[in-house]
Order: C-alpha cells, then sequence, then structure tokens
C-alpha cells in the first residue's frame, strides 16, 4: 500500500502511547499527520492527559492493555494499518527483576510482531535504543558513530540487552507475510538519551539541586560526550519512518536509523546544564569533585544495598556501576541515514527544543514530587 497518498484513512497504533516519549508521539501525530482517520493509544497505564486532547477530525481511542499479553495486543491492532512499538522498561536501576524486563522489552515486542502477521498490520516501527549497540561491556567509546560504525556490542544488563534482542526480532521479521499475504515491512529506530517536556530524570536533578541551594556536583569529565536528542524530534521521526515505510520498504525495511538532531555534543552533566542553567542551577567543579574510585566504591555500595535489601524493599539510587559506567563512556552519534533514506530533518532545531524544555521544568519549580504530565 502506498502510504503517502489519499485522504485520513489510516489507523495507527502507538503502544506505550502514555509514556514520555509516548506523550510527544500522540500529539506530533495528531499535529503532523493528515493521513490519521484513528489513533490507538495502548498502555499498561493510560494518562489522564489523553481526556484533554483536542484531536480534531481524528478518533483517538485509548486502550489499556499490557504487551506481553497476546490478547491485548492482538485485539488491539485488529483493522490497524501501522503500528509505532514504544512500550518498554527503561530500567538501568534495578527496579524491575531482569525477567520481567525481558518479558515486557523482548516477549511484548514479539507478541506485537505476531500480531501484525495474525491482523494483516504492514507497517512497524520500533523504538530501539542507542543502547541496543552500546556503550560495551568494556567501555569502549562510540565518537560520533553512525549505523555503518564498526562496534563490539556487548550487553550484560538486563535492559540494554532487551532492547538489543528486541530490535534484532523486529529486524529479522521484515519480510515475513502477514494476514492477507503482503509482507511486513519493519525498521528500528535508536534514540540516544531523550530530553524533552515530560522527562522525569531531568526534573530529578533539578529538584535534587534545589535541595543542595541550587547546586549540581560534575561527577563526569566534561570532556565524555554523551548522546541526546529531543523527544519532539524523535517523535517526529517516528511519524516520518512509518509514512514512507510503504513507498521506500525496499531501502527502509529491516534497517536500523539512530534519532538525531541538532542537540550539542555535550557530556550528560553539561548538558543537563543547558537546561537547568537557564532555571537558575550551576554545576559545580570543572572536573568531577570526587576521584572515580571513590564514586566507584559508592556505586558498589549502592548495589549491594539493593542486593541486601531487596527481600524487604527494592532500592535503587542514581548511581550505580552501571549508570557510573554509562555516564562515563563517549556515546555520541553524527549520521544522516535517516534524511537520505526517508528525508528526515529535524522538527525543532536546537534553541527551540532547549527553550520548550527549560520552560516545561520552569513550570514544576517547587512542585513536589513526581507530576502526572500534563
Ligand atoms: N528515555 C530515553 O532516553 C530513551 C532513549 C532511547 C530509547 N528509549 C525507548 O523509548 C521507549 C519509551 O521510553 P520512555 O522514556 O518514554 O519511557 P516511559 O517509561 O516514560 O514510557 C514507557 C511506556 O510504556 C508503558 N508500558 C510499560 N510496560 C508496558 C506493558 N507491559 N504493556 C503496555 N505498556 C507498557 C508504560 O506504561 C509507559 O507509558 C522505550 O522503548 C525506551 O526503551 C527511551
Ligand atoms: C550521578 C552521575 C554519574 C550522573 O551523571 C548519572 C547520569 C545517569 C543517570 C545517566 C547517564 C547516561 C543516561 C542514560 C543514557 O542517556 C541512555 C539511556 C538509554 C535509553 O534507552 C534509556 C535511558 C538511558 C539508559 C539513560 C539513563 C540515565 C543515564 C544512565
Amino acid at each position: 500500500m502506498d502510504m503517502t497518498d489519499g485522504g485520513p484513512d489510516l489507523v495507527y497504533l502507538v503502544t506505550g502511547g502514555c509514556g514520555f516519549l509516548g506523550e510527544h508521539m500522540v500529539k506530533t501525530l495528531l499535529e503532523m499527520e493528515p493521513r490519521l482517520r484513528e489513533l490507538r493509544v495502548f498502555d499498561l497505564h493510560l494518562g489522564p492527559w489523553l481526556e484533554a486532547l483536542k484531536p480534531g477530525p481524528v478518533q483517538v481511542t485509548p486502550i489499556q492493555g499490557d504487551v506481553t499479553r497476546a490478547e491485548d495486543v492482538v485485539a488491539a491492532l485488529a483493522g490497524a494499518d501501522v503500528v509505532i512499538h514504544m512500550a518498554g522498561l527503561v530500567d538501568v536501576w534495578g527496579l524491575n527483576d531482569p525477567e520481567v524486563i525481558y518479558r515486557v522489552n523482548v516477549q511484548g515486542t514479539q507478541n506485537v510482531i505476531e500480531a501484525c502477521v495474525q491482523t494483516g498490520t504492514q507497517f512497524l516501527v520500533y523504538t530501539s535504543s542507542m543502547e541496543a549497540l552500546g556503550p560495551n561491556t568494556k567501555g569502549h567509546p562510540f565518537y560520533r558513530g553512525n549505523e555503518d560504525t564498526p562496534y563490539e556490542a556487548i550487553h550484560t544488563q538486563p535492559y540494554p540487552r532487551s532492547k538489543a534482542q528486541a530490535e534484532r526480532l523486529v529486524l529479522e521479521a521484515n519480510g515475513r507475510k502477514v494476514r492477507g499475504g503482503l509482507p511486513l515491512v519493519t525498521c528500528a529506530l535508536r534514540p540516544t538519551g531523550i530530553y524533552g517536556e515530560g522527562h522525569q530524570l531531568m526534573l530529578d536533578f533539578y529538584r535534587k539541586a534545589q535541595r543542595a541551594g541550587g547546586w549540581l556536583f560534575r561527577t563526569v569529565p566534561a570532556s565524555v560526550e554523551h548522546g541526546r536528542v529531543y523527544a519532539g524530534n524523535v517523535a517526529w521521526m517516528h511519524v516520518l519512518a512509518a509514512r514512507e515505510l510503504g513507498s521506500r520498504a525496499t531501502t527502509m525495511g529491516g534497517q536500523v536509523y539512530f534519532c538525531y538532531d541538532d542537540s550539542p555534543y555535550k557530556s550528560y552533566e553539561d548538558f543537563n546544564l543547558e537546561i537547568l542553567g537557564p532555571c537558575g542551577i550551576g554545576l559545580l567543579g570543572t572536573q568531577p569533585l570526587l576521584p572515580y574510585f571513590l564514586l566507584f566504591l559508592l556505586a558498589t555500595l549502592n548495589a549491594f544495598l539493593q542486593w541486601l535489601l531487596r527481600p524487604l524493599v527494592v532500592y535503587t539510587a542514581l548511581i550505580n556501576p552501571y549508570t557510573l559506567s554509562l555516564a562515563n563512556t563517549t556515546f555520541t552519534v553524527q549520521t544522516d541515514k535517516a534524511r537520505r533514506h526517508f528525508d528526515y530533518q529535524p522538527l525543532y532545531g536546537w534553541e527551540e527544543s532547549r527553550d520548550r524544555t527549560v520552560s516545561w521544568v520552569k513550570t514544576r519549580k517547587g512542585c513536589p514530587g513526581p507530576l502526572p504530565r500534563d
């Protein structure tokens, strides 16, 4: 089917549509996809903001469901033309058992693929992650690499391993016959660290700094570059990939694309300061204030406490051996594959991406605890 012609007659399903990225996805589809007739928003936890949407002529259908339940996915997908599969457990802090992460991220993705085959949905865009590739457990840097840059992907942690496995399932499913005999066309998009309105972790850093008198303390050298990309641009890339999969199946089918925009290459903490600085936050130290071995000791202690307390309570901390290693390993991308393959250009420039995020953080000043996203 050529997805680029015709009036509003397409049915899209977004799994994980009520998450941080999912909300941007839903709003960007409603704003930027003229062929949309129905938008199904599938999530374990439906957000109250869905009720406040002004979808215009598009029918928005909230579906409370679980990707680990095949019957939920088949029911949600019946009659859909496109599925954008974003649902997943984003957990590098040990909040969830590894088996649960595998069940959601890998088996959930397999359920989506099988449901496409069973119902005849022909186009699947999967939200993978930079972590499907790295950084690897040897701490090898990936410096402004692209989709063809050789890199030894080694995963020991449940989350990155699950993203790599799920991505592989999606890419290998490209070309399978779906109900009706047409081929399934798939691709996977790999965002680096996403920021934007609704980014709870950015808010956590903001509140942590507010409690410390407006200061964050540098723990990562400024020289360690970490890729970041604005949620609105990630959502826009998904819109374009879904739109072009039909007419460019030969080029795009079975391909991975890093998500990128004009966000600057900086260390994780220096990048956060681009957002939190205008909110009155400063970053203390031009070098890490603590030596790495002390940070590693702290990270190891946190991991030990989590192990010790697990039968009673799930203890988590920002710093664990994995997040410390991840933060200290350069991983940035420099590519134009999405532009070459489906004419992607960022929808938002760096200044606008930053200013939208800063404005959102400022609206959260002084608010207690995690907030429902509006
Ligand atoms: N946040 C990032 O920096 C980042 C970077 C790269 C890739 N990603 C990927 O983007 C996707 C969305 O991430 P996010 O940051 O918005 O996370 P999020 O936790 O905010 O959103 C995930 C959504 O999936 C839903 N979900 C979880 N388990 C489910 C299940 N069993 N059935 C149905 N829905 C379920 C959650 O309720 C949530 O709404 C994930 O696949 C993640 O791996 C995120
Ligand atoms: C306390 C310091 C060490 C501080 O700098 C820790 C930062 C740490 C919480 C983040 C550093 C890198 C982040 C990850 C990265 O942006 C990519 C990711 C892949 C994505 O699929 C999910 C989110 C994440 C794992 C992201 C999580 C936070 C960091 C580990």
